[in-house]
């Protein structure tokens, strides 16, 4: 491993000795690191880095011979990150100061040998779905960032009112779900928003996304669980003359008027599963899977 991308948001610098021993670990192997320029303002800012670090500010300044991403956050960091990746296929890996962590999965009280064990290749890599997003009108904020690692999210906007959100399946009228919005997630998002509206978990590797309505109103609006070569289209019906759409933790108003298509993106995302990981652990241990008195405390 030679060169490598770090990225970690700027808001503040909530993980002060993560950081060091991370930048540590890649001096000590001879690994070029470049930091994301916010991310490398701050912490020269806040006195935390001994030299100067190369940058990158953007997309355009990253390209395939960066061998893996670090990210410094929770899993808000990771999500942020794949817009600096998108299908450069550059091999992600985060380190959770954040709180949950469901993605970013290297505990931060073993980066040293977490990252040590990724020098030496003892990885596996998940490649992980994304969806993209067109609109009609076309939506300014879709121009450039049009995808999700998570889910796709249509939602009311400031009314009490539930929306109608109009779902057609390659062009086949599936129903009209009268609810606060609508949740399309590949299997990644399918532990994030659209578990807490019952969702069902999708393993990683499943080829399939999730349509998850948001509290609606009928007993028998149920998650639907489709083929990921499945195109998607949504009108929405709202007293308002707007709704929001959200990618990831990216969120945009949209006339009322707007279709919405949705289908997998054309690349995917690589991330990086240390050989002591697995989903099924990750499954079990932050999100309690399992958890029973009467099972063996064997997680
Ligand atoms: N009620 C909810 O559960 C709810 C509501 C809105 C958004 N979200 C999720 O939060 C994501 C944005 O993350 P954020 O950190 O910017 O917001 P955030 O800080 O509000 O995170 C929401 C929680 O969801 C967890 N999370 C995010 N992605 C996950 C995933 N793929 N699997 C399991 N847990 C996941 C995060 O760790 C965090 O604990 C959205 O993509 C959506 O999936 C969840
Ligand atoms: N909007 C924000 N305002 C202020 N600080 C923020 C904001 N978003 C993130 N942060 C800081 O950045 C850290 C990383 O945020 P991120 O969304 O990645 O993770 P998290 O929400 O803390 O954890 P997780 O998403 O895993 O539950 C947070 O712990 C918080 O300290």
């Amino acid at each position: 491993m030679k060169k490598v991308a770090v990225y970690g948001q700027s808001y503040s610098i909530s993980a002060e000795k993560e950081i060091q021993i991370l930048l540590e670990v890649l001096e000590e192997n001879n690994i070029v690191c470049f930091i994301e320029k916010k991310f490398y303002d701050l912490l020269i800012e806040g006195g935390i880095l001994d030299k100067k670090y190369p940058t990158f500010s953007h997309f355009s300044d990253l390209n395939s011979s960066f061998e893996t991403m670090f990210t410094l956050g929770g899993d808000g960091t990771i999500l942020r990150a794949v817009t600096y990746i998108r299908d450069l296929g550059i091999p992600l890996l985060g380190i959770n100061t954040g709180r949950l962590g469901f993605l970013a999965t290297i505990n931060k009280k073993n980066i040293k040998e977490s990252v040590e064990l990724i020098i030496r290749g003892e990885y596996s890599l998940q490649e992980r779905t994304l969806l993209s997003v067109r609109t009609v009108p076309k939506t300014e904020e879709f121009t450039e960032l049009n995808f999700a690692l998570n889910e796709v999210t249509i939602a009311r906007k400031n009314t009490t009112s539930m929306i109608g959100v109009t779902t057609n399946l390659n062009n086949e009228y599936l129903t009209n779900y009268w609810a606060d919005g609508l949740i399309i997630a590949t299997p990644t998002g399918s532990t994030g928003y659209s578990l807490s509206c019952n969702g069902p978990v999708i393993s990683p590797d499943s080829k399939n996304l999730v349509i998850t309505p948001i509290a609606p109103h009928n007993l028998n609006a149920r998650p639907m669980v489709i083929s990921d070569g499945t195109s998607i289209q949504l009108e929405v019906d709202s007293r308002e003359k707007e709704f929001l759409i959200s990618l990831d933790s990216r969120i945009t108003t949209v006339p009322k008027n707007t279709n919405v298509f949705i289908e997998k993106a054309a690349f995917t995302i690589q991330s990086i599963i240390p050989k002591n990981q697995s989903f099924l652990q990750t499954l079990r241990s932050k999100l309690l899977w399992g958890e029973d008195t009467r099972n063996e405390t064997n997680l």
